[in-house]
């Protein structure tokens, strides 16, 4: 029997293990970490991460041929092919700081399997890592001085989040990067062998072992790239009476270019997109290609340009302050499906707010008020630790409270903001929401979930992002 070992039991490791264990039942997998609560809560009937379907998976595998464990050394020492799926934060400080990934966890995982090995292993980079470390990786494990043979592939994983089980179940590819020796292609066979037992084998591509790491930084900074691009067109769409969905529409109609990601937002979140781009930057930096770092920056900077330009409407819509008024703002998670909150552009928007002394009342059907409160005392990339690592924030915000559902949050508020597109702020009964609400009542649409036609028929004024402007609206200072 082949026996796997993960470690890191995250948004990744877990979902990951999961359907392979499902798919495999002649493998014995198990997920390993050092966070002692996440591995009591995968052993539970509550699952450390809200994901549609993955409860599902993991009750028919678990017990079976899919364990979770803390007990790291054993499973690793046992397994004959060792995923790493641990945290690949943006450095904080010293050189690169604010850009370079933060190789720390992943340096320690590499450290610790040379140490307990005592038979050849294959290990897998599932995390997000820079081009080359593969290399690095390779040297702190083949310098031990047992013999023992390690063969090193990049395995890239493209989940996305809300969708992480159907995008396993049927990937659009799989990538398997190793070295192109005898050896690096077993490897590379035997981890496909595992694959395959439910992906079509034109899906598994298998490439050299730096482009495989750089494929998976250039899908990131693509996709990000392309929320960018449609966002950036929101601003000028709003400057000129365009409607932004009609330009997307008309635009993906394309075939060339295709109609995903193309939804205009207030921004883009999650814990990757922006933390692998300044990953890609620092590493064109460091390779004398400034031209091509600044192109990719871009990016970054007009998802913090989207984000600026939605708090700057609300205030300015607002008599050009918040200070003491009350915003409801309805979802904090980064998109709808997930509880996770990893660079929301809900925190950066919280806090604009909060910077003009508005109070704020949250409601997420997903997210706790603990969490809430963590990410907005949080300081910049110290999320992207693990849990047990990082800082307890010693205050909470106190203009801040978060509310059991969306009717409890818009009571009495001035003005309502959405920011994150879950499906039942489509249905709510926005009369009842307007009678409870002061007046002039406004709705910010930062994800284009309401129908603001029927909206503004009740009497809210409405903020659609990209959409023609309320005259209301029109008439006020273009701060934005
Ligand atoms: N979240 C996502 O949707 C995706 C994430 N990725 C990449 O996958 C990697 C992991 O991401 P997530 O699963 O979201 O992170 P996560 O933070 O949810 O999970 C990482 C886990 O690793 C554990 N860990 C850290 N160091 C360890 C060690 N030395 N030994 C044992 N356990 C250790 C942590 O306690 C934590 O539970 C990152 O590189 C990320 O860029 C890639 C594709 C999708
Ligand atoms: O490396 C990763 O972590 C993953 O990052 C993203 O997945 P994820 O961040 O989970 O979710 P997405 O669906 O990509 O959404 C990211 C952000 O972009 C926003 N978005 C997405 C699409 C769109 O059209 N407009 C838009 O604003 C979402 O609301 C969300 O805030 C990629 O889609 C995955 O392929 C990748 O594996």
């Amino acid at each position: 029997m082949v026996k796997i070992c993960c470690i890191g039991a995250g948004y990744v490791g877990g979902p990951t293990m999961a359907v392979i264990a499902l798919k495999c039942p002649s493998v014995e997998v198990a997920v390993v970490d050092i966070s002692v609560p996440r591995i009591n809560a995968w052993n539970s009937d509550q699952l450390p991460i809200y994901e549609p379907g993955l409860d599902d998976v993991v009750k028919q595998c678990r017990g079976k041929n899919l364990f979770f464990s803390t007990d790291v050394e054993k499973h690793v020492r046992e397994a004959d092919i060792v995923f790493v799926s641990v945290n690949t934060p943006t450095k904080t400080r010293g050189l690169g700081a604010g850009k370079a990934a933060d190789l720390t966890y992943w340096e320690s995982a590499a450290r610790m399997i040379a140490d307990v090995s005592v038979s050849d292993k294959i290990v897998v980079e599932k995390s997000t890592v820079p081009v080359k470390t593969a290399e690095a990786i390779e040297k702190i494990l083949t310098h031990n001085s047992k013999g023992i043979k390690f063969q090193i592939l990049s395995n890239p994983e493209f989940l996305a989040e809300g969708t992480a089980i159907e995008d396993l179940f049927k990937p659009d590819r799989v990538l398997i990067g190793g070295r192109e020796t005898t050896e690096g292609f077993a490897a590379v066979k035997a981890l496909k062998d595992v694959y395959s037992q439910w992906v079509p084998e034109e899906r598994i591509l298998t490439t050299n072992l730096w482009s495989a790491e750089l494929s998976k930084l250039a899908a990131n900074a693509f996709l990000a790239q392309r929320i960018s691009s449609v966002n950036a067109m929101s601003a000028l769409c709003e400057a000129t009476g365009a409607n932004v969905s009609e330009v997307s529409y008309a635009v993906g109609k394309d075939s060339r270019i295709g109609p995903k990601f193309l939804n205009s937002s207030v921004g883009f979140g999650g814990s990757c997109f922006q933390k692998d781009i300044l990953n890609l930057v620092y590493i064109c930096e460091c390779n004398g290609l400034p031209e091509v770092a600044e192109y990719w920056k871009q990016v970054i900077k007009i998802n913090d340009y989207q984000k600026t330009r939605f708090v700057n409407r609300i205030v300015s819509s607002m008599f050009n302050t918040v200070s003491n008024k009350r915003i409801a703002v309805l979802g904090f998670a980064f998109k709808k499906d997930t509880g996770d909150t990893r660079e929301t552009p809900a925190i950066d928007v919280c806090k604009g707010l909060l910077g003009d002394k508005a109070r704020i009342s949250i409601y997420d059907p997903q997210v706790t008020e603990e969490q809430i409160q963590r990410d907005l005392t949080m300081n910049k990339f110290d999320w992207d630790h693990p849990l047990h690592l990082q800082p307890m924030s010693p205050t909470t915000v106190k203009q801040v409270s978060v509310a059991w559902d969306a009717y409890a949050a818009t009571k009495d508020a001035h003005g309502i903001c959405i920011l994150t597109e879950w499906d039942e702020f489509k249905k709510l009964d926005y009369e009842r929401i307007f009678e409870n609400m002061q007046k002039p009542a406004f709705v910010f649409d930062g994800r284009n979930v309401v129908d603001a036609e029927k909206l503004r028929k009740i009497g809210f004024i409405v903020y659609s992002i990209g959409k023609p402007l309320d005259q209301w609206l029109k008439d006020m200072p273009a701060l934005a």
